[in-house]
């Protein structure tokens, strides 16, 4: 790796997963607030274009190669909402316990076999700016809404997302159980192929 690459978030569940998987890959990121970027506005329809959006963003303030994440939850009882809106369900940008709050009052009395949801993960890494060709990189996460919330662990919908896989929601799972199985892990995991395929992240 030549240059550092920066991270076009400023989530810190995100930050802190991506610190781990990508440090157990060797690659260093540096958080976009390290250079005070302004942050993008996620005026996209897709998770691809948002992701997009803020990788060229991150570049575009730095100069580096920048990576962002555009993620979300699709509710099949809701027709997939809250999607690419997840951040904003219930209003106020990265308030989880309301977005929490709004999910479970949306599914109050929904059999359990209704409640089917997914976590979508879209990874964008753009070497510059005017990058024609940004890494596109997507990966899901099957499980279902849980009436409460319970766990510790992770960030945002983990403590109400069931996951069928291993019997608790993802906000019981340890971080590396979490991190192997996730949306998060199962995109980064494509992304490093793709990584090791070029030679570099340049
Ligand atoms: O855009 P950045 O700065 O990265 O941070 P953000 O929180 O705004 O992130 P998004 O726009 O991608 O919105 C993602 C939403 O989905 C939630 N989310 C994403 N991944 C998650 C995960 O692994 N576990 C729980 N919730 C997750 C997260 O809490 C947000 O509410
Ligand atoms: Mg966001």
């Amino acid at each position: 790796m030549n240059k550092a690459i920066v991270l076009a978030s400023n989530n810190a569940g995100k930050i802190k997963e991506f610190n781990t998987l990508l440090g157990d890959m060797g690659i260093e990121v540096k958080p976009q607030s390290e250079f005070d970027v302004v942050e993008a506005e996620e005026t996209g329809l897709t998770f691809i274009e948002n992701a997009i959006l803020k990788a060229r963003n991150a570049c575009a303030h730095t100069g580096l190669p920048a990576l962002a994440d555009d993620s979300g939850i699709e509710v099949d009882y809701l027709n997939g909402a809250p999607g690419i809106y997840s951040a904003r369900f219930a209003g106020e940008h990265g308030n989880n316990q309301a977005n929490n709050d709004l999910l479970i009052k949306k599914l109050e009395g929904v059999d359990e076999l209704e409640r089917t949801a997914r976590f979508h993960c879209v990874l964008a890494y753009m070497r510059h700016k005017d990058d024609p060709t940004p890494l596109v990189f997507h990966g899901t996460w099957e499980g279902r809404i849980l009436e409460s919330s319970t766990g510790q662990e992770g960030f945002g919908y983990d403590p109400i997302f069931y996951v069928p896989e291993c019997g608790c929601s993802a906000a019981s799972l340890p971080k590396e159980v979490k991190n192997q199985i996730s949306h998060r892990g199962k995109a980064l995991k494509q992304l490093f192929a793709a990584f090791q395929k070029e030679g570099n992240a340049q």
